[in-house]
């Protein structure tokens, strides 16, 4: 199903374009038949949402730039970990959310690849990442969990650790924690007093940001275009 979305993706791949490339392993699809088509002759650029996608890139003979600041995203590829009927997304369930919302934000496109599962009524029983700034993380902890309660959520939330047991760092040095919100009612609402808080880098909350949503499925593909708002 993800490689579906994915092919269904490189369908709106044009030669000469700068693409950015998302992370996880849905958009480890999308890269793996970008290199695919770059072997047989396509002309692309990419902009990676992380160090992971960055090396597998490579690895499928991508070439990857640096942006600046005349740098134009043609179309960014990313997967989500779930998608309401709007096309509102949670992300940053593999840490990568901070560069892969400055990617997605720049992109004069941003298409979003996901198997059928990740579709939601609301959002919020996958658990909401908030990448935070190490310094006095614990305080920022606290304002996170207090903002969460002042939305009629619970302040159920835990620091993201790896499996050796060490905290998780992001590729920008930063923590992660993720929040368990369960019913997300108002999440504009929620996303704007998390990055109200001094300490919060960027919230898992990609809102009216995605073009387009393509769903693998058992059988083939099912396209959500968000309602205009
Ligand atoms: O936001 C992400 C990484 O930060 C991923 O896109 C999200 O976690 C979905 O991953 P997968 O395609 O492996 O299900």
């Amino acid at each position: 199903m993800k490689r579906r979305a994915a092919a269904e993706a490189m369908t709106l791949v044009a030669d000469g374009m700068t693409l950015g490339l998302g992370t996880g392993s849905t958009a480890a699809h999308f890269i793996d038949l970008l290199g695919e088509a770059v072997r047989n002759g396509l002309s692309v650029k990419g902009v990676p949402t992380s160090e992971d996608t960055s090396r597998r890139a490579e690895a499928a003979g991508v070439e990857l730039i640096e942006p600046d600041e005349t740098t134009v995203i043609d179309l960014a590829v990313d997967g989500a970990d779930e998608v309401d009927a709007r096309g509102d997304l949670i992300k940053g369930g593999g840490g990568a959310l901070l560069r892969e919302k400055i990617v997605a934000a720049v992109a004069k496109r941003f298409v979003v690849i996901a198997d059928a599962s990740k579709k939601v009524a609301e959002l919020g029983a996958f658990p909401l990442p908030v990448e935070i700034d190490r310094f006095a993380y614990g305080l920022t902890a606290r304002r996170i969990r207090e903002a969460l309660v002042a939305q009629g959520l619970p302040g159920d939330i835990a620091l993201r650790h790896r499996p050796d047991g060490a905290a998780f760092v992001t590729d920008g040095g930063n923590l992660v924690v993720d929040c368990r919100a369960r019913r997300i009612h108002e999440p504009a609402l929620l996303d704007g007093a998390l990055k109200s808080i001094p300490g919060v880098v960027e919230t898992g909350l990609f809102l009216r940001m995605a073009e387009r949503v393509i769903f693998g499925t058992a059988d083939g593909v099912e396209v959500l275009r968000p309602p205009a708002r």
